[in-house]
């Protein structure tokens, strides 16, 4: 019996992922397809190495190759998980950048970096975080890093800086160049050459996912790093409030311009809802409920999910240690390490969307 691979890519096209509601040949999630006789293996690959719906998905990828070509296939599956990238970031080993941005200040563009860029490390892949809020740069706060300074050396008459490490992400902040008691009198290309430098000038590595929280608003640093590296996608963090909810449209439109033409991974919600530690079952909505939802709909952009408003997120920010590591907060590590999963399958349907043919091509 001889099998192709468009019929195994036809076969296993009527599976779907559960969560993503799309199949997995759309979602290029199959891939290595090698047909021996009637020998079959394939690897379909994850976005996260923890993902619960495994087993579920091995099934179904088995039931449709013996339902839809034939019973006597011998099939292996290698399920794995694989970060995808789809172009050059223009910095070495980075295979996406993705950028954290709001409309408004104080929304919690850098909580959201920061339980983002540790939630993604948490599923087993390698991120780093650039601070690039240079107005304000509050990461070496939330990391317990004040008044750190990363390694500098000459290489071949080239600066190289060693990002910090700590909880397993590698960093840099503008934070840690600057006095945190003095403003930051810089104008416009000083700026850029800095922001540039965080990127450019670093080892970094390997790494999967760069996550930068950039500063609030829509400006040069903005426009410096979109049009310097191709950003992967944005995710944008507001508040209920009709205000932030107005200035998140505002920022949504800048990466949709022709000019920086990012795409948009979704957005999230941030202080969604209060909830008492003593009664986390008791939600109030005091900010207005389900805007950021309406404005991803009305958008079509994805919504990434819902952080309740607690006050262990800003102790644990106060504190040196972001709330996703807590080991006691349930309620807001699994709304963060939710919402880093969902913002990995969106990277990883991005590029797909960018990969996809390829497959049948090679
Ligand atoms: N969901 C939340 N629950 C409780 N406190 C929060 C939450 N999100 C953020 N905060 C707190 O709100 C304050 C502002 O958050 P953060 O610095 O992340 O905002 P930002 O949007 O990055 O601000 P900026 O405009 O200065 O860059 C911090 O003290 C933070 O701990």
């Amino acid at each position: 019996m001889t099998i192709t691979k468009e019929q195994v890519l036809q076969a296993l096209s009527n599976v779907e992922e559960p969560d993503l509601k799309k199949d997995l040949v759309t979602l290029n999630m199959i891939q290595d397809i090698v047909i021996d006789g009637n020998r079959l293996s394939f690897s379909v690959i994850l976005t996260t190495p923890a993902c619960p719906l495994k087993a579920l998905i091995e099934n179904a990828c088995r039931n449709a190759i013996s339902h839809f070509i034939s019973k006597d296939i011998e099939v292996t599956v290698n399920m794995t998980s694989r970060v995808t990238t789809q172009k050059n970031t223009g910095v070495p080993g980075v295979k996406n950048i993705i950028a954290v941005a709001s409309g408004k200040g104080g929304v919690g563009k850098s909580t959201v970096s920061v339980n983002l860029a540790l939630g993604l490390a948490k599923s087993g892949a390698k991120v780093g975080l650039i601070d690039a809020d240079i107005y304000g740069p509050s990461i070496p706060i939330m990391f317990g890093l004040e008044g750190a300074r990363p390694l500098a050396s000459q290489v071949n008459g080239k600066t190289r800086i060693e990002p910090i490490e700590k909880y397993g992400i590698k960093l840099l902040s503008i934070g840690f160049f600057t006095d945190p008691n003095q403003p930051v009198p810089w104008r416009g290309p000083m700026v850029s050459t800095a922001v540039k430098q965080l990127f450019n000038d670093a080892d970094w590595g390997e790494l999967d996912y760069l996550v930068v929280d950039l500063p609030p608003g829509t400006g040069d640093i903005h426009i410096t790093i979109t049009q310097t590296f191709p950003v992967t996608g944005a995710v944008i963090v507001t508040t209920p409030q009709a205000v932030a909810l107005a200035d998140a449209k505002k920022g949504i439109g800048m990466f949709l311009m022709e000019s920086i033409n990012v795409p948009l991974l979704g957005i999230v919600e941030n202080m969604a809802y209060f909830t008492p530690a003593e009664l986390p079952e008791n939600k109030y909505y005091i900010f207005g409920q389900g805007g950021g939802k309406k404005l991803a709909e009305q958008l079509e952009v994805p919504f990434l999910g819902e952080i309740p408003l607690v006050k262990g997120i800003s102790d644990s920010g106060d504190a040196g240690k972001p709330i996703v590591l807590s080991e006691e907060h349930e309620l807001m590590v699994d709304a963060f390490t939710e919402m880093a999963n969902r913002v990995a399958q969106q990277v990883s349907i991005n590029n797909a969307q960018v990969l996809r043919g390829d497959i049948i091509n090679n």
